[in-house]
C-alpha cells in the first residue's frame, strides 16, 4: 500500500530498525525493490532523484506510484535530493508520498526558509518532508563538496532547524559520502555526534551515502570488465550502530548500480551472440533484488511490514 514516508520512518525509529530508500531509474530496478520488499515482508522507500525523474519520465513515476498502491507491504515513493521548490511540486503532482528538499549547501537561514516553504506545500497535500543539515563529503548532486568544506551536522543547530522548518525527518552528515569512493579504508562514522543529534531531534534520521560497496561486488564488477578504483563503502557494523542510535532511513544507490552493471557485463561477455534485452536485463534485475534483500536483513526491516 502507498503510504507517507513518515508513517514508515516513525515506526522504524520507535522500534529501532532501519528502512531502505533504494534509488530506481528504470522498470527493472523498481520491480527488484518492490519484489524484494514483498518477499521479505519489509516496508520500503522507492527513491527517484531528479535525474531519475528526467530519465524515466511518466513511464517511471506512474509505474512507481501505481505499483506502490498495489504492493502488499507499505511503500513510500520519495523524491531524492530535490534541489528546488519547483522540483518538489513536480513530485507532488506525480503522486509521490515523500519529498526531500536538499538545501544543505546553502547557509542556515536560506536552508530554513526554503525547507519551510516545501513543508507548507507538501503538508497541504498530505506528503511528508526530508530536509538536510550539514554536508556530505564527496560529490553531492549539485555541488562538489571537498573534505575541508564537508561540514558535519551540528546537534544544537539540528534541533533548531527541525523546530523552525517543521520537516518530518532529517538527513545528517556524520561522515558518509555519495558514490563508490567513501574514503581510504573504513570511513570514520561519527557515532557520538549522531547520538547527540538523536538526543535533541526525536524525528527519524536519514543516512545518505550509506552503500557498503562490498569487496566481492567490486571484484565481480572488475572481473566482468568493469573499471573501478580504490572503492570503499560503509561498514555493515557502522550501519547497525547508526540504526541503534536513531537512523531510520538508509539510502542505497551505488550498491544497486554495481550489481546491475556487473551482471549485464557478465551476461554479455558469456553470450556475445545474445541481443534479447530480457536475457541480460533479467539477471541484472535479480542481482539488484538480492542486494536489496541483503540490505533489508542488515537494517532489521525484514518482517516489519
Ligand atoms: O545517498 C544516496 C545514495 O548513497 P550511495 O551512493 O552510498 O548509495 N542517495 O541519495
Ligand atoms: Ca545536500
Ligand atoms: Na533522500
Ligand atoms: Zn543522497
Amino acid at each position: 500500500m502507498l503510504v507517507t514516508g513518515l508513517e514508515i520512518l516513525k515506526k522504524a525509529r520507535a522500534e529501532g530498525y532501519g528502512v531502505g530508500a533504494f534509488n530506481v531509474n528504470n522498470m527493472e530496478f523498481l520491480q527488484a525493490v518492490l519484489e524484494a520488499a514483498e518477499e521479505a515482508r519489509s516496508p520500503v522507500m522507492v527513491a527517484l532523484s531528479e535525474g531519475a525523474m528526467k530519465y524515466g519520465g511518466r513511464a517511471l513515476t506512474l509505474l512507481a506510484v501505481e505499483l506502490a498502491k498495489e504492493a502488499r507491504v507499505p511503500v513510500a515513493v520519495h523524491l531524492d535530493h530535490g534541489s528546488s521548490y519547483e522540483s518538489v511540486l513536480k513530485a507532488l503532482r506525480a503522486g509521490f508520498t515523500s519529498v526531500m528538499i536538499d538545501k544543505s549547501h546553502e547557509d542556515f537561514a536560506t536552508n530554513v526558509r526554503e525547507t519551510r516553504r516545501v513543508v507548507e506545500a507538501a503538508h497541504a497535500v498530505g506528503v511528508t518532508v526530508e530536509a538536510e543539515l550539514g554536508r556530505l563529503a564527496g560529490i553531492e548532486e549539485h555541488v562538489a563538496v571537498d573534505e575541508k568544506d564537508a561540514l558535519l551536522t551540528n546537534p544544537e543547530e539540528a534541533k533548531r532547524f527541525m523546530e523552525e522548518t517543521g520537516a518530518d525527518y532529517l538527513a545528517v552528515a556524520i561522515g558518509t559520502s555519495h558514490g563508490a569512493y567513501k574514503g581510504k579504508g573504513r570511513p570514520f562514522i561519527d557515532h557520538p555526534r549522531l547520538e547527540r543529534i538523536a538526543a535533541l531531534v526525536p524525528a527519524p534520521l536519514v543516512l545518505h551515502g550509506a552503500s557498503a560497496v562490498p569487496p566481492e561486488l567490486v571484484e565481480r564488477f572488475r572481473a566482468a570488465g568493469g573499471e573501478i578504483g580504490e572503492a570503499t563503502g560503509i561498514h555493515p557494523e557502522d550501519i547497525k550502530k547508526a540504526i541503534a542510535l536513531g537512523i531510520a532511513k538508509i539510502n542505497t544507490d551505488t550498491d544497486l548500480r554495481l550489481a546491475f552493471t556487473a551482471l549485464i557485463r557478465e551476461t554479455l561477455n558469456k553470450a556475445p551472440k545474445e541481443f534479447d534485452p530480457r536475457k541480460y536485463l533479467g539477471p541484472a534485475r535479480e542481482a539488484v533484488k538480492e542486494v536489496v534483500k541483503s540490505r533489508m536483513e542488515l537494517f532489521g526491516s525484514v518482517g516489519k511490514a
